[in-house]
Protein backbone atom coordinates (compact mmCIF):
# COMPACT_ATOMS: atom_id res chain seq x y z
CA UNK A 1 0.00 0.00 0.00
CA UNK A 2 1.43 3.49 -1.20
CA UNK A 3 0.26 6.90 -0.83
CA UNK A 4 0.47 9.40 -3.20
CA UNK A 5 2.75 11.32 -1.40
CA UNK A 6 5.51 8.62 -1.10
CA UNK A 7 5.64 5.79 -3.18
CA UNK A 8 6.90 3.27 -0.56
CA UNK A 9 4.85 3.27 3.06
CA UNK A 10 6.29 4.00 6.51
CA UNK A 11 5.33 0.40 8.90
CA UNK A 12 6.64 1.50 12.32
CA UNK A 13 7.23 -1.74 14.16
CA UNK A 14 6.69 -1.20 18.34
CA UNK A 15 8.19 -4.21 19.62
CA UNK A 16 10.72 -2.19 21.09
CA UNK A 17 7.85 0.09 22.66
CA UNK A 18 6.55 -3.09 24.29
CA UNK A 19 9.91 -4.03 24.93
CA UNK A 20 10.49 -0.86 27.44
CA UNK A 21 6.62 -1.09 29.02
CA UNK A 22 7.38 -4.66 29.73
CA UNK A 23 10.28 -3.67 32.27
CA UNK A 24 7.71 -2.67 34.83
CA UNK A 25 4.51 -2.91 35.65
CA UNK A 26 2.94 0.16 34.64
CA UNK A 27 1.41 0.19 31.49
CA UNK A 28 3.75 2.78 30.16
CA UNK A 29 5.21 3.39 27.48
CA UNK A 30 1.85 2.71 25.91
CA UNK A 31 1.88 0.58 22.55
CA UNK A 32 -1.51 1.60 21.16
CA UNK A 33 -0.45 5.62 22.39
CA UNK A 34 2.85 5.13 20.68
CA UNK A 35 0.74 4.00 17.34
CA UNK A 36 -1.47 5.98 17.03
CA UNK A 37 0.99 9.24 17.38
CA UNK A 38 2.69 7.67 14.38
CA UNK A 39 -0.22 7.40 13.03
CA UNK A 40 -1.97 10.92 13.41
CA UNK A 41 2.02 11.58 12.15
CA UNK A 42 1.34 9.99 8.89
CA UNK A 43 2.39 6.76 8.87
CA UNK A 44 1.16 3.80 6.45
CA UNK A 45 0.88 1.11 8.63
CA UNK A 46 1.94 -0.59 11.99
CA UNK A 47 4.03 -3.53 12.04
CA UNK A 48 4.31 -5.81 15.48
CA UNK A 49 6.27 -9.35 15.88
CA UNK A 50 4.84 -11.15 18.74
CA UNK A 51 7.34 -13.81 19.66
CA UNK A 52 6.79 -16.56 21.45
CA UNK A 53 8.42 -16.01 24.52
CA UNK A 54 6.03 -12.55 24.41
CA UNK A 55 9.38 -10.80 25.31
CA UNK A 56 7.79 -7.45 23.65
CA UNK A 57 4.63 -7.38 22.22
CA UNK A 58 1.69 -9.56 24.39
CA UNK A 59 -1.39 -10.90 22.90
CA UNK A 60 -3.43 -7.86 23.92
CA UNK A 61 -1.12 -5.46 22.15
CA UNK A 62 -1.89 -7.61 18.76
CA UNK A 63 -5.94 -7.00 19.89
CA UNK A 64 -5.09 -3.40 21.15
CA UNK A 65 -3.69 -2.35 17.81
CA UNK A 66 -6.78 -4.09 15.69
CA UNK A 67 -8.83 -2.23 17.35
CA UNK A 68 -6.93 0.62 16.72
CA UNK A 69 -6.44 0.34 13.23
CA UNK A 70 -9.47 -0.08 12.58
CA UNK A 71 -10.34 4.01 13.08
CA UNK A 72 -7.57 4.05 10.46
CA UNK A 73 -8.90 2.67 7.11
CA UNK A 74 -6.22 3.73 5.08
CA UNK A 75 -3.44 2.37 7.69
CA UNK A 76 -1.98 -0.97 6.89
CA UNK A 77 -1.65 -3.99 9.62
CA UNK A 78 1.40 -6.40 9.04
CA UNK A 79 2.06 -9.19 12.06
CA UNK A 80 4.91 -11.07 11.93
CA UNK A 81 6.29 -13.87 12.74
CA UNK A 82 6.76 -17.67 12.32
CA UNK A 83 3.28 -19.43 11.06
CA UNK A 84 5.10 -23.02 12.26
CA UNK A 85 4.68 -21.39 15.83
CA UNK A 86 1.92 -18.82 17.27
CA UNK A 87 1.27 -16.45 13.97
CA UNK A 88 -1.52 -18.17 12.71
CA UNK A 89 -3.67 -18.00 15.66
CA UNK A 90 -2.93 -14.02 15.29
CA UNK A 91 -4.03 -14.10 11.90
CA UNK A 92 -6.86 -16.19 11.62
CA UNK A 93 -8.52 -13.89 14.48
CA UNK A 94 -7.35 -10.76 13.34
CA UNK A 95 -6.98 -10.98 9.65
CA UNK A 96 -4.62 -7.99 9.47
CA UNK A 97 -3.75 -6.50 6.12
CA UNK A 98 -0.25 -8.49 5.88
CA UNK A 99 1.43 -11.48 7.63
CA UNK A 100 5.01 -11.32 7.32
CA UNK A 101 6.21 -14.69 7.66
CA UNK A 102 9.46 -15.38 9.22
CA UNK A 103 11.35 -17.91 9.87
CA UNK A 104 12.81 -17.56 13.46
CA UNK A 105 13.22 -19.69 16.23
CA UNK A 106 11.09 -19.37 19.65
CA UNK A 107 14.43 -18.59 21.39
CA UNK A 108 16.29 -16.38 18.79
CA UNK A 109 17.87 -12.92 19.79
CA UNK A 110 16.21 -11.58 16.31
CA UNK A 111 15.60 -12.41 13.00
CA UNK A 112 18.56 -13.01 11.38
CA UNK A 113 17.79 -14.93 8.30
CA UNK A 114 15.37 -15.15 5.96
CA UNK A 115 13.22 -18.29 4.69
CA UNK A 116 15.19 -21.62 3.16
CA UNK A 117 13.70 -22.36 -0.45
CA UNK A 118 12.86 -24.84 -1.74
CA UNK A 119 13.47 -27.11 1.51
CA UNK A 120 10.50 -24.87 3.51
CA UNK A 121 8.42 -24.86 0.61
CA UNK A 122 6.13 -27.78 1.73
CA UNK A 123 5.11 -26.56 4.90
CA UNK A 124 4.92 -23.21 3.87
CA UNK A 125 2.26 -23.80 1.39
CA UNK A 126 -1.15 -24.66 3.54
CA UNK A 127 -0.33 -21.62 5.39
CA UNK A 128 0.23 -19.36 2.41
CA UNK A 129 -3.09 -21.20 1.28
CA UNK A 130 -4.84 -20.32 5.02
CA UNK A 131 -3.75 -16.26 4.97
CA UNK A 132 -4.97 -15.59 0.72
CA UNK A 133 -8.32 -17.60 1.98
CA UNK A 134 -8.72 -15.44 4.86
CA UNK A 135 -7.99 -12.09 3.00
CA UNK A 136 -4.41 -11.93 3.97
CA UNK A 137 -1.67 -10.41 1.85
CA UNK A 138 1.55 -13.42 2.30
CA UNK A 139 5.43 -11.81 2.18
CA UNK A 140 7.81 -13.94 3.24
CA UNK A 141 11.24 -13.18 4.77
CA UNK A 142 13.87 -13.25 2.71
CA UNK A 143 17.46 -13.13 2.31
CA UNK A 144 18.53 -11.43 -1.07
CA UNK A 145 19.09 -14.17 -3.44
CA UNK A 146 17.54 -14.20 -7.07
CA UNK A 147 17.64 -18.23 -7.43
CA UNK A 148 15.06 -17.69 -4.15
CA UNK A 149 12.32 -15.79 -6.15
CA UNK A 150 10.67 -18.15 -8.44
CA UNK A 151 10.12 -20.53 -5.22
CA UNK A 152 8.70 -17.75 -3.77
CA UNK A 153 6.07 -16.81 -6.65
CA UNK A 154 5.09 -20.99 -6.97
CA UNK A 155 4.30 -21.29 -3.08
CA UNK A 156 1.39 -18.17 -4.19
CA UNK A 157 2.99 -15.55 -2.20
CA UNK A 158 2.35 -11.98 -2.72
CA UNK A 159 5.57 -10.61 -1.35
CA UNK A 160 9.05 -11.08 -0.20
CA UNK A 161 10.22 -8.56 2.41
CA UNK A 162 13.62 -8.27 1.95
CA UNK A 163 16.37 -8.55 4.88
CA UNK A 164 18.38 -5.72 4.93
CA UNK A 165 20.75 -6.75 7.65
CA UNK A 166 23.51 -7.28 5.41
CA UNK A 167 23.40 -3.98 3.70
CA UNK A 168 22.59 -1.75 6.87
CA UNK A 169 26.05 -3.50 8.15
CA UNK A 170 27.76 -2.57 4.63
CA UNK A 171 26.29 0.99 4.41
CA UNK A 172 29.17 3.51 4.33
CA UNK A 173 31.85 1.08 3.69
CA UNK A 174 33.54 -0.67 0.58
CA UNK A 175 31.36 -3.33 0.10
CA UNK A 176 28.42 -1.21 -0.10
CA UNK A 177 27.60 -1.06 -3.62
CA UNK A 178 28.62 -5.12 -3.86
CA UNK A 179 25.69 -5.44 -1.15
CA UNK A 180 23.42 -3.20 -2.71
CA UNK A 181 23.31 -4.94 -6.14
CA UNK A 182 22.47 -8.33 -4.40
CA UNK A 183 19.56 -6.60 -2.90
CA UNK A 184 18.66 -5.02 -6.62
CA UNK A 185 19.33 -8.21 -8.27
CA UNK A 186 16.77 -10.15 -6.13
CA UNK A 187 14.21 -7.19 -6.83
CA UNK A 188 14.60 -7.34 -10.50
CA UNK A 189 13.80 -11.26 -10.13
CA UNK A 190 11.05 -10.41 -7.90
CA UNK A 191 9.32 -8.47 -9.61
CA UNK A 192 9.59 -10.13 -13.06
CA UNK A 193 7.74 -12.85 -11.10
CA UNK A 194 4.60 -10.80 -10.22
CA UNK A 195 6.16 -10.23 -6.66
CA UNK A 196 5.94 -7.00 -5.08
CA UNK A 197 8.70 -5.77 -2.40
CA UNK A 198 8.76 -4.89 1.11
CA UNK A 199 12.16 -4.78 3.26
CA UNK A 200 13.28 -4.47 6.54
CA UNK A 201 15.72 -5.05 9.42
CA UNK A 202 18.77 -2.65 10.69
CA UNK A 203 16.74 0.11 8.31
CA UNK A 204 17.52 3.75 9.71
CA UNK A 205 17.38 7.35 8.92
CA UNK A 206 21.36 6.96 7.86
CA UNK A 207 20.47 4.10 4.84
CA UNK A 208 16.85 4.32 4.09
CA UNK A 209 17.36 6.92 1.13
CA UNK A 210 20.27 4.97 -0.33
CA UNK A 211 18.72 1.78 -0.17
CA UNK A 212 15.26 2.93 -1.90
CA UNK A 213 16.87 4.86 -4.76
CA UNK A 214 18.91 1.63 -5.25
CA UNK A 215 16.33 -1.02 -5.19
CA UNK A 216 13.18 -1.07 -7.43
CA UNK A 217 9.47 -1.08 -7.07
CA UNK A 218 9.97 -1.30 -2.73
CA UNK A 219 6.65 -0.88 -1.34
CA UNK A 220 6.94 -1.13 2.15
CA UNK A 221 9.66 -0.46 4.42
CA UNK A 222 8.84 -1.90 8.26
CA UNK A 223 11.16 -0.12 10.88
CA UNK A 224 11.66 -0.53 14.39
CA UNK A 225 14.60 -0.90 16.55
CA UNK A 226 16.38 2.55 15.15
CA UNK A 227 12.97 4.55 14.59
CA UNK A 228 11.98 3.93 18.55
CA UNK A 229 15.97 4.61 19.39
CA UNK A 230 15.35 7.80 17.32
CA UNK A 231 11.94 8.65 18.74
CA UNK A 232 13.58 8.56 22.23
CA UNK A 233 15.58 11.57 21.14
CA UNK A 234 13.19 13.39 18.78
CA UNK A 235 9.58 12.32 19.97
CA UNK A 236 7.80 10.06 17.51
CA UNK A 237 6.09 12.80 15.72
CA UNK A 238 9.28 14.33 14.69
CA UNK A 239 10.90 11.01 13.86
CA UNK A 240 7.96 10.08 11.38
CA UNK A 241 8.47 13.35 9.84
CA UNK A 242 12.18 12.57 9.59
CA UNK A 243 11.96 9.19 8.00
CA UNK A 244 9.05 10.02 5.66
CA UNK A 245 11.86 12.32 4.44
CA UNK A 246 14.16 10.19 3.92
CA UNK A 247 11.81 7.77 1.82
CA UNK A 248 10.63 11.10 -0.06
CA UNK A 249 14.66 11.97 -0.54
CA UNK A 250 14.49 8.53 -2.74
CA UNK A 251 12.22 9.35 -5.28
CA UNK A 252 12.60 12.98 -5.40
C1 LIG B 1 11.55 -9.62 10.94
C2 LIG B 1 12.41 -8.52 11.39
O1 LIG B 1 13.48 -8.29 10.90
C3 LIG B 1 11.95 -7.69 12.47
O2 LIG B 1 10.71 -7.25 12.14
C4 LIG B 1 11.78 -8.41 13.76
O3 LIG B 1 10.48 -8.21 14.21
C5 LIG B 1 12.69 -7.87 14.78
O4 LIG B 1 12.36 -8.54 15.98
P1 LIG B 1 12.85 -7.91 17.37
O5 LIG B 1 12.16 -6.56 17.48
O6 LIG B 1 12.37 -8.92 18.38
O7 LIG B 1 14.33 -7.76 17.27
N1 LIG C 1 10.46 -6.39 9.35
C1 LIG C 1 11.42 -5.48 9.95
C2 LIG C 1 10.78 -4.79 11.11
O1 LIG C 1 9.58 -4.86 11.29
C3 LIG C 1 11.60 -4.00 12.02
O2 LIG C 1 12.95 -4.38 12.02
P1 LIG C 1 13.96 -3.42 12.85
O3 LIG C 1 13.83 -2.05 12.23
O4 LIG C 1 13.49 -3.44 14.28
O5 LIG C 1 15.31 -4.02 12.64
Amino acid sequence: MTTSTHRCALSVNVNKVALLRNTRHLGIPGVVKAAQICLTAGVQGITVHPRPDARHIRSNDVSDLAALLKNWPQAEYNIEGNPTQNLMDFIREFRPHQATFVPDSEEQFTSNVGWNLPADMDRLRPLIAECKALGVRVSLFMDPNPAAMPFVAELGADRIELYTETYANAYGTDTEEQVLAGFTATAQAALGLGLAINAGHDLNRNNLTRFLRAVPGVQEVSIGHAFIADALELGYTQTVGEYLQCIQDAYD
